[in-house]
């Protein structure tokens, strides 16, 4: 029998209201112990699923707690498919929590980050995709992601996996009985070719999905995009001018920012983590040189890349140095400032750079910043429209496995081409069945489950 927990299920703070959650066996007798009506009475039971006015008392005391609404939701059919109660009280800190002290007294447990979700994945309600896609709902920050959380937890992920697992079970079983009719231990010609002509459209199933999981990702996680350049060429203004709003200090004194500024924004639906830094110089001022090595780290980890030049003053060889640096990463060229008179010789930046990369703008005028925010939406969705669907990839976990499976179907194709023995092509399909079901949680081990529930938050 699993112990009866609880937690507070709502943001902490003050609030209109605050719900406190219980699950378990016992939820249901430990809330009636704090529990009365409005007139004072001490009740055995609540209606299932219904609303009911009442107090919560301290039964040490005596004294009320918190006027309440509860609701009993009898197993099966709940959020955790154990038997529950939500007591719905006034928000704020300390209600809440003296509600949650008079629970624990009674010998109810804390949940855990993610137990009750994870109670509803090992009972089968909910599969490993859909609990992970639970989190990503309530993290998500801007249409996309919670749209394409809401997908996964409807089920377009598990779906598919699950159909592409019964497929490849089918043509396994297909393998099974063609072996066990032929004299030898080969597959006959008929079985080969169908097989053969199945496996192919799986594969471009898992391909697609695959392809998915680069605009995936990014919707999810969000991209961690970088301002550099040399110092005073506009990072802090275009910083502003893309937040909408006068974040960082803009100063026409070379080294104005000298710390890394973050700021979260939502560009057309793209969740993005932008970073203005440092304008990178060889310095001996010591704080700004803290802030050029931060630039410097930052660069590193970015998903994005935003090297600015000023076209009023010559590209210098330490600009060259910096986009040399930025040749195989995801990147823009943002010339500002082209409201000056033009100094900046284009022919002088490295050949490698793609004139799409290249952007022009004046922050000062306001002009260019439509061609930007084009620019990195179709950086990041690649030119596919229709990945602007909800239907993708979003952890990188997925793609992970469905890149094994893949792997491990080619294998097992080119064991049936080349005519291997059986045993061969069934460890590769068996490996690609294990794959996608680690997607769904099932084959996976206990520790992964343990890990990625223990990421999600309190009372969830
Ligand atoms: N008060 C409250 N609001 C909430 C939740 C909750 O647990 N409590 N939720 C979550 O945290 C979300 C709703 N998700 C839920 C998903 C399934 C079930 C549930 O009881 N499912 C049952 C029965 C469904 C039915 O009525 O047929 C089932 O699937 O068997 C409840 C909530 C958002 N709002
Ligand atoms: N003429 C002109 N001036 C601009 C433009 N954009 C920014 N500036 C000015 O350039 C100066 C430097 O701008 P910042 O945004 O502080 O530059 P920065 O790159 O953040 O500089 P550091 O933080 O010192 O590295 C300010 O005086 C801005 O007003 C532009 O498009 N045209
Ligand atoms: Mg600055």
């Amino acid at each position: 029998m699993e112990d009866t927990i609880a937690a507070i299920s709502t943001a902490s703070g003050e609030a209109g209201i605050g719900i406190i959650r219980i699950s378990g066996t016992e939820s249901l007798q430990k809330a009636l112990m704090i529990y009365e009506t409005k007139n004072g009475k001490k009740v055995t039971r609540l209606q299932d699923r219904r609303l009911t006015y009442g107090k919560i008392m301290d039964p040490h005391t005596g004294k009320m707690i918190d006027e309440a609404l509860v609701c009993y939701m009898k197993a099966p059919h709940t959020y955790t498919t154990e038997d529950v109660v939500e007591i719905q009280c006034h928000g704020g800190y300390i209600s809440l929590k003296r509600i949650m002290e008079a629970l624990l007294d009674q010998g109810v447990r804390s949940a855990e980050p993610g137990e009750f979700t994870k109670r509803a994945f090992l009972s089968g309600r909910l599969d490993l995709s859909q609990a992970e896609a639970v989190m990503d709902l309530i993290g998500s920050k801007t249409d996309l992601s919670h749209e394409a959380a809401l997908g996964q937890l409807e089920g377009f992920l598990s779906g598919k996996v699950k159909k592409m697992r019964e497929e490849l079970l089918d043509l396994m079983a297909a393998m099974e009985v063609s072996i066990d009719f032929s004299e030898e231990e080969d597959i006959d010609e008929v079985t080969f070719e169908d097989v053969y002509e199945k496996t192919i459209p799986i594969m471009d199933d898992i391909q697609w999905l695959i392809d998915s999981a680069k605009t995936g990702k990014i919707i999810r996680e969000g991209l961690k995009t970088v301002i550099i350049g040399k110092p005073n060429v506009g990072k802090s203004s275009l910083m502003n001018a893309l937040l909408k709003e006068s974040r960082a200090i803009v100063t026409d004194i070379p080294g104005t920012t000298r710390d890394v500024i973050e700021e979260q924004l939502n560009l057309r639906g793209i969740p993005l983590v932008l970073m203005d830094t440092a304008g990178i110089r060889d310095t001996e001022d010591v704080v700004e040189k803290m802030g050029v090595e931060r630039a410097k780290q930052l660069f590193d980890q970015a998903d994005l890349v935003m090297m600015m030049l000023d076209a009023s003053t010559p590209v210098t060889s330490e600009e060259v140095a910096l986009l040399n640096m930025v040749q195989k990463r995801k990147a823009l060229i943002i010339i500002n400032k082209t409201d000056l008179p033009s100094v900046l010789d284009e022919s002088s930046l490295p050949e490698w750079i793609d004139s799409d990369q290249i952007l022009k703008l004046s922050l000062l005028e306001s002009s260019g910043l439509l061609q930007l925010e084009e620019a990195l939406e179709n950086l990041v969705y690649d030119g596919e429209k229709n990945a602007r669907e909800k239907e993708m990839v979003t952890h990188l976990r997925h793609q992970q496995a469905l890149e094994k499976a893949y792997d491990s179907l080619k294998e097992g194709v080119k064991a049936l081409e080349s005519r291997m023995p059986l045993d061969f092509v069934q460890v590769d399909y068996q490996e690609a069945m294990d794959q996608l079901g680690a997607i769904i949680g099932e084959s996976v081990k206990e520790d992964l489950i343990d890990h990625i529930f223990s990421n999600f938050c309190i009372g969830k």
